[in-house]
């Protein structure tokens, strides 16, 4: 196996050491089992693709308040029984979504070493997992991960000067509909004024452009592991006709059918954390094809790092009262010294 394209990572050859804890192919079970073994958790199948909560966000923008709250309870009751949900309707055009994505396209076309080259989009590319010890440790994709404060800055884009304006207007749009969903599920628990709305400026924020190339030992590895976001809540551009996103579901992997309307939102560790866990930061992960690459688009919104991520119900909080710092810092030193992000548990007030 050989990785011809230039513009690919050098994910075989650099993980090769990895890769050959693999057990060979005839040592393998069927599918199903193989999955099992591989996520390390007895309990977990692969399910059919599912449609998740489609949400139509016609309602939140009405004049009326009848079809407002009725949005707004849509929009709270899937992020308390799911924690993911699509939406349509949700006010950016799909000529912006489409040539972002033709710039997305086009940026991961570069070779390899434009792309690691120093100064793009802020030094920010990434590849693989350096911290892996284990092949499902190990993702098999490239990404940018690109802070909202960086996007204006011309520095940032050398000979790929005309996705500054691209992103620039895309990442100004993913943030007002970030806020405007945050604000449906701050007042849904009863609370007038969130700290988001001081605290969620773009100083945090950030937009991940990810890029899932073909895998020819698909799937033997992830093209993202099973994580949880660690931010308020994540808006994504997935991909229009591949699909790889999957999501735990009661102790199953549910695999989300792509929606060339809709994009996907899910709730992460901070407002799972903020609303006493109502609403849920769930794990999800991206399975990789042979054949096929695959892209998508993360925008995740962000306080700044002093900000205290407290709990609305204060009295009967679960959870520390932490600040966002704190919580990257820890996550930081669980991956550093376990090779994973422990999140949330690590605040429990009963630990
Ligand atoms: O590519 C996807 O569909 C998911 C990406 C994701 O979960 C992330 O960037 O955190
Ligand atoms: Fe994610």
């Amino acid at each position: 196996m050989t990785e011809s394209n230039q513009h690919n990572p050098p994910l075989l050859h650099d993980y090769t050491h990895l890769l050959n804890q693999l057990p060979p192919v005839r040592d393998r079970g069927v599918n199903v089992k193989r999955q099992r073994a591989f996520d390390g958790r007895g309990e977990t199948e692969v399910m059919e693709e599912c449609e998740l909560p489609l949400v139509d966000l016609c309602g939140l923008w009405s004049e009326d308040v009848e079809e407002r709250d009725s949005c707004a309870s849509e929009i709270c009751k899937a992020s308390a029984e799911w924690g993911f949900f699509q939406i349509v309707n949700h006010g950016i055009s799909l000529e912006l979504l489409r040539k972002m994505r033709m710039k997305q396209v086009k940026l991961f076309k570069a070779s390899f070493e434009t792309k690691a080259a120093s100064g793009l989009l802020d030094n920010s590319y990434r590849w693989g997992n350096k911290t892996a010890t284990c092949p499902n440790q190990l993702s098999w994709c490239e990404a940018f991960h690109v802070p909202l404060t960086k996007i204006s800055d011309d520095s940032c884009y050398g000979e790929f000067n005309s996705l500054r304006e691209v992103m620039q207007e895309y990442a100004g749009e993913m943030q007002e509909l970030a806020k405007s969903i945050a604000k449906v599920l701050v007042t849904n628990m009863g609370v007038k004024r969130g700290l988001w709305e001081d605290e969620c400026n773009a100083s945090t924020c950030f937009l991940r452009l990810n890029r899932y190339p073909p895998c020819p030992i698909s799937p033997e590895v992830f093209g993202l592991v099973p994580h949880t976001d660690s931010d308020f809540l994540t808006i994504l551009h997935q991909d229009e006709h591949v699909g790889g996103l999957q999501l735990m579901k009661d102790s199953k992997w549910v695999a989300v059918k792509p929606n060339p309307d809709a994009l996907v939102v899910n709730i992460g560790d901070l407002f799972q954390a903020w609303s006493n866990d109502v609403y849920k930061s769930v794990e999800h992960k991206v399975t990789v094809n042979k054949e096929a690459e695959r892209h998508s688009i993360a925008y995740f919104l962000c306080p700044s790092y002093e900000s205290f991520i407290g709990c609305c119900e204060e009295e009967s909080s679960i959870y520390k009262n932490f600040t966002f710092g704190e919580y990257r810092s820890q996550i930081q030193r669980d991956v550093k010294d376990y090779g994973h992000k422990v999140g949330l548990p690590r605040f429990l007030v009963s630990n």
